[in-house]
């Protein structure tokens, strides 16, 4: 049998929060190995969109059909959801990747600690091994997660504003990370609101705007020249709803 080519489907999905229709009628293909950026206002939907493609918001309508095995998919919330003041070490939920496909009570094989040390070293974060995660920088404890997720060999990355917080050295590690893991077969959707950070990781991008979804290559909306500005007006006037 052939290799899936499209990791996730939506078909006209429909989404709503607390009674109230958040979106309707998203439609979009996202290929293996692809990077979507999210793009869209403050409460346009985007990680109530992220919540319907990972399974934990039921559609109105519309289905998500999504190729990827469970144990492979990986979901990275707003930094200001979790709660990372338990006690345990950068280490410790590095090697918690292992649990989806291992389980959480079989110990980990020397192979399996190898693999962990060689992605904090990817990452940066080896001297930050035995840190407790509640004495983190925004910036390290971003990386230590998605430390995580590489452990787990996600297939999809979902992940809400992964650069909010995270200064800039994280920035471009975790953009050439994230790049990797799409070379390699990843599929991420990435909510983001900086475009620049856009330009240098996304390969398509669907905006939210009034309910809807629309697709735009990057290109539509980050003109090559004068990028900061015309960026910024351009994802201004579409997400005013109109068309470059
Ligand atoms: N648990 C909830 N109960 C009721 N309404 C909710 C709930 N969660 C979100 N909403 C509402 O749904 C809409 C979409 O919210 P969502 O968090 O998906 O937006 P967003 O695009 O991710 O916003 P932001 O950029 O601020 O994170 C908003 O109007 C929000 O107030």
């Amino acid at each position: 049998m052939s290799e899936p080519t499209v990791a996730l489907a939506l078909d006209e999905l429909s989404l709503a929060q607390g009674g109230r229709m958040v979106l309707e009628g998203v439609s979009g293909e996202f290929p293996v190995g692809s990077v979507t950026a999210l793009v869209g206002a403050n409460g346009a939907g985007k990680s109530t969109l992220l919540a319907g493609i990972m399974g934990v918001l039921a559609p109105i309508t519309g289905t998500v059909h999504c190729a990827v095995p469970k144990e492979r998919r990986a979901w990275l919330p707003q930094q200001l959801a979790l709660d990372l003041s338990f006690p345990m070490s950068v280490e410790e939920l590095v090697m918690t990747g292992c649990w989806p496909s291992h389980g959480a009570l079989r110990g980990y094989s020397r192979a399996h600690y190898r693999r962990g040390r060689e992605i904090m070293e990817r990452l940066g974060i080896s001297e930050l091994a035995h840190r407790p995660l509640g004495e983190l920088s925004g910036g390290q404890r971003q990386r230590a997660l998605i430390g995580r997720t590489l452990m787990q060999q996600a297939e999809l990355l979902v992940l809400d504003e992964p650069f909010a917080n995270v200064d800039s050295a994280s920035v471009e590690v975790l953009t050439e990370v994230f790049r990797e893991m799409a070379a390699q077969g990843a599929t991420l959707v990435v909510v983001l609101h900086d475009m620049q950070q856009l330009a240098q990781l996304a390969d398509r991008v669907l905006v939210l705007a009034e309910g809807r979804g629309e697709w735009f290559a990057p290109e539509e909306i980050i003109p090559a020249h004068d990028i900061h500005q015309r960026c910024l007006q351009t994802a201004q006037r579409l997400l005013s709803g109109a068309r470059p």
